[in-house]
């Protein structure tokens, strides 16, 4: 990677939809920002850049691993000059009792030498809010919203410190609304009470961005932080009042247009992508793919796929789901198991991402975060520059390093409205 100033901040993202959440929120915040696929090799080209959020597939791995890549990934960036490197995961805080939110902030808060990490996925532009330590999803507490049907990582408690705690080495404190409300420096006190007192990690309140303002105000200077794309939002902020941004980084040249033809990936399940897929169905050719009959002969599956694409893609775009409802997705997991099927259905979405672009597909719009780490490195994309904003948390990116670009939309399960499809096309024509 060739960069002359060093990094204004670091990231080291979780999935490859949450880095392109964050990606999007630095830029509009004042950062310009590369999202780089894993630790750069050195021969990759990337621009000047205020911000690098490494993207990771470290979400559903096991821990070590996890841990480990992490760490190379805080290593790359402390060495281009990243003082503040925070770790960017789920809004609605998608982990198990294993972590690996837990073991990773363990590893980095100590490769950063701090006593304490705050900790916070509050996000309100997609209505993510944190009170006394209690994560809420809209008006719904995490444990009754839609994520405690998750197919990977159904979350079952709303209170993060009980959660943190539970997969963390780190004993954890709470940093409250009342707290926040006295501004920066009474943050900065509490978290320094908390560490005398034993604490590793702080889950911190936030409903407003003011309130992600005051948080990213109190540890701009120190070393390490945990959050969603709302923390990345107040850091971003203190940064470029500090005159560390760039004043045009907003939606970043996206370049001449890619041409090629375009279409769809759903792996998620969530409810919104549930929702855009049966929109699509009067917009588009859709195809339903049977994760049964996928998981029993995947080569057949992926070839009829291919087949019901190359025949369409010429006259427009099309989307090919996996995505089901929590009944049918509890049942495949039943008979295969929740991992199992899991990879199988993104091993398969990535296979026929491959043979889309094969057929001449430059524009690809992915739902999923967990599919999209699949496609991205089935298909060696290596980095991407950040472009206008489709929907809350979701960037038009244009890859780097690639001899023919392309354009994608990473789409987080729960992001985007019923158009987002159509309006990510539309953006990427
Ligand atoms: N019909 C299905 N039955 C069972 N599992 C499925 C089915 N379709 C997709 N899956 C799996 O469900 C998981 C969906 O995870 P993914 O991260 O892609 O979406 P998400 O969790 O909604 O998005 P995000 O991680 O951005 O919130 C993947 O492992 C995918 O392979
Ligand atoms: O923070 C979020 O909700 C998203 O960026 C995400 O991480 C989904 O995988």
């Amino acid at each position: 990677m060739t960069t002359a100033k060093p990094l204004a901040l670091g990231c080291v993202a979780d999935d490859y939809t949450g880095a392109s959440d964050l990606a999007n929120t630095l830029t509009k915040a004042g950062l310009r920002t590369v999202q780089t696929i894993g630790v750069p090799a050195p021969d990759l080209p990337l621009p000047e850049t205020d911000a690098v959020v490494v993207a990771l597939k470290s979400r559903s791995i096991p821990a070590p691993e996890a841990v480990a890549r992490s760490r190379e990934a805080e290593a790359w960036l402390r060495q281009r000059g990243a003082a503040h490197v925070m770790f960017k995961v789920c809004s609605t805080f998608d982990s198990t009792d294993a972590g690996n939110i837990g073991p990773v902030a363990d590893a980095l808060r100590e490769a950063a030498g701090e006593a304490i990490a705050l900790v916070t996925p509050a996000f309100p532009e997609t209505g993510r809010s944190v009170y006394q330590g209690n994560l809420f999803v809209g008006a719904l507490p995490l444990d009754e919203s839609p994520l405690k049907d998750h197919p990977l990582n159904p979350m079952r408690d709303a209170n993060l410190v009980r959660v943190l705690a539970r997969q963390s080495a780190s004993a954890v404190g709470l940093i409250d609304m009342a707290t926040v409300a006295k501004g920066p420096e009474a943050v900065a006190a509490r978290l320094d009470a908390l560490a005398a007192g034993g604490k590793g990690a702080a889950i911190a309140d936030a409903i407003f961005d003011r309130d992600l303002e005051t948080l990213g105000r109190a540890i701009v200077g120190r070393r390490v932080s945990v959050g969603a794309s709302g923390l990345g939002l107040g850091l971003a902020r203190a940064l470029a009042a500090d005159g560390r941004g760039t004043r045009d980084a907003a939606g970043a040249a996206v370049g001449e247009p890619v041409g090629g033809y375009a279409a769809c990936l759903a792996g998620s399940c969530s409810q919104a992508t549930l929702g855009q897929v049966a929109a699509a169905e009067a917009l588009m050719p859709v195809l339903h793919l049977d994760a049964g009959r996928l998981l029993a002969e995947p080569e057949a599956v992926i070839a009829e796929a291919l087949t019901f694409a190359r025949e369409r893609i010429a006259a427009g775009p099309v989307l090919i789901a996996s995505s089901a409802e929590p009944e049918a997705v509890r049942a495949l997991q039943s008979r295969h198991g929740s991992e199992a099927a899991g990879h199988a259905v993104e091993a398969a979405l990535s296979a026929i991402a491959e043979g889309l672009v094969a057929s001449g597909v430059r524009r690809l719009v992915i739902a999923g975060g967990e599919t999209s780490g699949a496609a991205v490195d089935r298909l060696g994309l290596r980095a991407f520059l950040v472009g206008p904003e489709i929907a809350a948390g979701v960037p038009v990116l244009r890859s780097a390093g690639r001899p023919e670009p392309m354009l994608l939309a990473l789409k987080s399960g729960n992001f985007g409205g019923p158009d987002f499809f159509a309006r990510a096309l539309d953006m990427m024509g």
